[in-house]
């Protein structure tokens, strides 16, 4: 297993990573390492290649080249159903089956994966109450909802099977600003219950502050600063994450 220089486990390791569009480069030979059981946000400005970065992880964008681990196993196109399982993913678009229940939605995973009946109730019931739903909303269907109520329900979805990493894209955006506080407390305390490896990409400074361990800075596709929040804040590596940090706090 690879480590950090602070002798973390890595839950993912992007070496020499190129990553293309049609003729649009986004990454060339980009190197990234994510630890495990902390939580990583990941900065910068609109089409910098935040988004793609998560979708390399989970395997929905295949690299021109480099190299791709997940807990130390070199991982190939298309990812195998283990390495897709072992990472749950929550995007600002949400993404809800519309003929499910938000229950049904939660709980599909689980179900395909042939969790006793007891065992599912018990999850979906729990991550419920960690995101502040109320029972009688998760009968209901996604149109039935409000943005932020169905951005709570993709939340559990992506936790439902206790999965070791977790890309989250935005995923609190639409949630009011007074709920989102609640449910920022409430996902810091279910990752002190279960840590994992947590990579989210947010446009909102502060979130990434409050939530995160670690702050990676991204611009025109490179990583330019990448470390502990503290430090990033206190010892901007250049004028741009200066500006970056001094314009949204
Ligand atoms: N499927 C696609 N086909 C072609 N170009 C794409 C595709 N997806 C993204 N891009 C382009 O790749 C670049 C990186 O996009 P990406 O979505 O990763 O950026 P981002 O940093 O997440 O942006 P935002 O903060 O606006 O969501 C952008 O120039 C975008 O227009």
């Amino acid at each position: 297993m690879n480590t950090t220089k602070h002798g973390n486990e890595l839950a993912v390791e992007l070496s020499q990573v190129s990553v293309k569009y049609q003729q649009l480069e986004v990454f060339n030979q980009l190197d990234f390492t994510l630890p495990q059981q902390q939580i990583t946000a990941v900065v910068g400005e609109s089409g910098c290649g935040k988004s793609t970065l998560l979708k390399l992880i989970n395997g929905l964008v295949p690299p021109i080249s480099g190299s791709i681990r997940l807990h130390g196993h070199p991982q190939t196109h298309p990812f195998n159903t283990t390495a897709r399982r072992g990472i749950g993913y929550a995007v600002q678009q949400i993404g809800l089956f519309p003929h499910l229940s938000a229950y049904e939605n939660i709980a599909l995973l689980a179900k395909l994966d042939d969790w006793q009946q007891q065992a599912i109730e018990q999850r979906v019931s729990y991550l419920a109450e960690c995101m502040g739903l109320p029972s009688t909303l998760l009968q209901r269907y996604p149109h039935q909802l409000s943005g932020g109520q169905a951005q709570r329900v993709g939340l559990c979805r992506s936790l439902m099977v206790k999965p070791r990493i977790l890309l989250l894209d935005e995923a609190f955006s639409a949630v009011d600003p007074i709920t989102r506080k609640e449910v920022h407390e409430r996902f810091l305390q279910l990752h002190q219950e279960e840590p994992r490896a947590v990579l989210l990409v947010t446009h909102d400074m502060r979130e990434a502050v409050k939530i995160a361990d670690n702050i990676a800075v991204m611009h025109e596709g490179e990583i330019v600063q990448h470390g502990a929040v503290d430090t990033v804040m206190d010892q901007p590596a250049n004028d741009y994450i200066a500006r970056l940090i001094k314009d949204h706090i």
